[in-house]
């Protein structure tokens, strides 16, 4: 494609050559620069991107974009712009042909929630038959495929390349988690949505390569605002005003306050075998009995985010139903389904804070016993596993205490540290299983009625990593097993 063309929606400054070259790709890493490419120089936490001008130019690129003075005494092309980040994001758009045009386009910002009420949402278009791909934590997910990203928002780049594949994979709809650095750091630039999702806001990503306080977190989750048609907002969250004060969309509301364009009311916590999630009944805009497969109270703000958007997009109400009653994050409290009268779930809780999340969540579904299995990554902090092992034994009815990434330390010796460190300090009973196969059988053979048992640690992943190998590991394929075991 031609420099100009890519150049087309950015303003900029020909400081020399000629804007006709005929580009190949838009790169922002000088160590992937090949023949004929336009480098982009960032400005980064850790070094300035137009430090590696010359490597770029040394590396055949025919243009660079910068928006400091560099020399640059070789006869390639040089365009100056204010914000190189900004300029990635249009001449990305406009290198993979402006895919935005060719998808309905949903973003969600907010401090929990996000990776869940994306799942939700595909959940409900894939019950109406409509094809979506996703972006976030996950990566990105196009049909059966998941391309693993660095990050929950990636670069522009990225997003626009991962749209294109959506379009050609027959994709009509993208949804993305824009996260408040993903939006700060122009990643999602260049795409006016079609909807923007706020979920909450909460204390969380201050720190030196984050963000410098609340404030500007909070800014920068608004920015999304005022970069969509439409925006879905929870309006009993407390920055709800704030977070609306600037915003240019048009404003529909969910939550349980009677002002909200679509009310939640009647909640119910729902577990029967297999299956544990929550009720609720919607009035306003819809009047609905809505069933989530997601447990915790919380499932009914992320189900009413998914469905007010649904609704705003013209979405039936039986695929809305279907959706949030069948939906599933892989790895994220992921009921498998057995034989037997108890639910077993996986989970990717690997440190303290998360299983206690996860532990009391499913303490409030009153089953005959929680039971947790888990073991402790090696070549890691101890205060990990001694915090893991104290919360599991505050918490659970029965720790089954097994292996996770043990890397290069004994299996034993970490078992021994969660005992010693943390479980000790509780009256919290425990058994010991070292192989995390056996370990899942055993609480599957165990099982009693009612019982809820959480594998924990690993979640979507499907290795166990020992001594500098990975082993291929997938719990749902080992649960399999141990049923068709089971059924000889
Ligand atoms: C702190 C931070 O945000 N860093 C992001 C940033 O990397 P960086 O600033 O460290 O880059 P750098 O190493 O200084 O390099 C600057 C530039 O020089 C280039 N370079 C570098 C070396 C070289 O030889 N040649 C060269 O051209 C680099 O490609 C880059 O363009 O740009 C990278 C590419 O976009 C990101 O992957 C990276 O995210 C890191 C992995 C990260 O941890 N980010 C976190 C803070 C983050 O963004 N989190 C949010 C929120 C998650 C949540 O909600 O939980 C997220 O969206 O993931
Ligand atoms: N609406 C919500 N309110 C409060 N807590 C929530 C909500 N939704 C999910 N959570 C909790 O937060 C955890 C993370 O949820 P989820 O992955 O959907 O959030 P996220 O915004 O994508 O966060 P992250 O970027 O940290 O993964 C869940 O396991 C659950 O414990």
């Amino acid at each position: 494609m031609q420099l100009s063309k890519i150049l087309q929606n950015i303003e900029y400054t020909l400081i020399k050559g000629n804007t006709e070259t005929e580009i190949s790709d838009v790169i922002y890493d000088s160590r992937k620069v090949t023949d004929g490419t336009v480098f982009v120089a960032l400005k980064g936490y850790n070094v300035d991107g137009h430090k590696f001008v010359p490597q770029a130019v040394k590396s055949g690129a025919s243009a660079v974009v910068i928006s400091d003075n560099v020399d640059i005494p070789e006869d390639i092309t040089v365009i100056k712009v204010d914000d190189t980040r900004k300029a990635l994001a249009y001449m990305s758009a406009m290198l993979f042909g402006e895919p935005e045009k060719e998808l309905t386009t949903i973003a969600l910002t907010g401090t929990k929630g996000k990776t869940t009420t994306v799942a939700m949402l595909k959940s409900i278009l894939d019950a109406e038959g409509i094809k979506s791909g996703t972006i976030g934590t996950l990566g990105i997910i196009i049909g059966n495929k998941i391309y693993k990203t660095n990050n929950t928002t990636p670069e522009s780049y990225e997003i626009q390349h991962a749209m294109r594949m959506m379009v050609d994979a027959g994709c009509k709809v993208m949804i993305i988690e824009a996260s408040s650095l993903g939006l700060k750091w122009h990643r999602t630039d260049a795409i006016y949505f079609d909807y923007g999702i706020f979920t909450n806001f909460s204390h969380d990503h201050i720190g030196d390569s984050e963000h410098k306080d609340l404030e500007e977190y909070l800014q920068c989750k608004a920015l999304l605002f005022k970069q969509c048609k439409k925006g879905i907002f929870n309006i009993d969250d407390k920055v709800f005003d704030r977070i609306t004060e600037n915003a240019t969309c048009d404003i529909t509301t969910y939550g349980f306050s009677e002002k909200a364009d679509i009310v939640g009311y009647d909640d119910n916590l729902i577990s029967k075998p297999g299956y544990i999630g929550v009720n609720f009944k919607t009035k306003g805009l819809k009047t609905l009995d809505v069933n989530v497969a997601i447990p915790g109270r919380f499932s009914v703000y992320n189900a009413l985010a998914a469905m007010t958007t649904a609704i705003e997009m013209g979405i039936s109400d039986e695929a809305i139903l279907k959706g949030l009653d069948t939906v599933k994050v892989k790895g994220r409290v992921e009921a498998v389904k057995v034989p037997g009268n108890y639910t077993l779930l996986i989970d990717y809780a690997h440190n303290a804070l998360s299983m206690e999340n996860i532990l009391e969540t499913l303490r409030e579904y009153n089953p005959h016993r929680l039971i947790v299995l888990f073991g402790a990554g090696g070549n890691r902090p101890k205060v990990r596993r001694y915090e893991m092992g104290e919360t599991a034994g505050r918490l659970a009815d029965l720790s089954v205490l097994t292996e996770d990434n043990s890397r290069d330390e004994d299996v034993m010796d970490i078992i021994n540290d969660i005992i010693e460190g943390g479980l000790k300090k509780t009256n919290g009973k425990y058994v010991v299983v070292p192989k995390r196969q056996d370990a899942i059988r055993y609480c599957m053979e165990n099982a009693e009625d009612g019982d809820i048992i959480v594998l924990a640690g690993k979640g979507h992943e499907d290795y166990l990593e020992i001594k500098g190998v990975k082993y291929h590991l997938d719990e749902r394929e080992v649960i399999a097993d141990i049923i068709a075991d089971m059924n000889k």
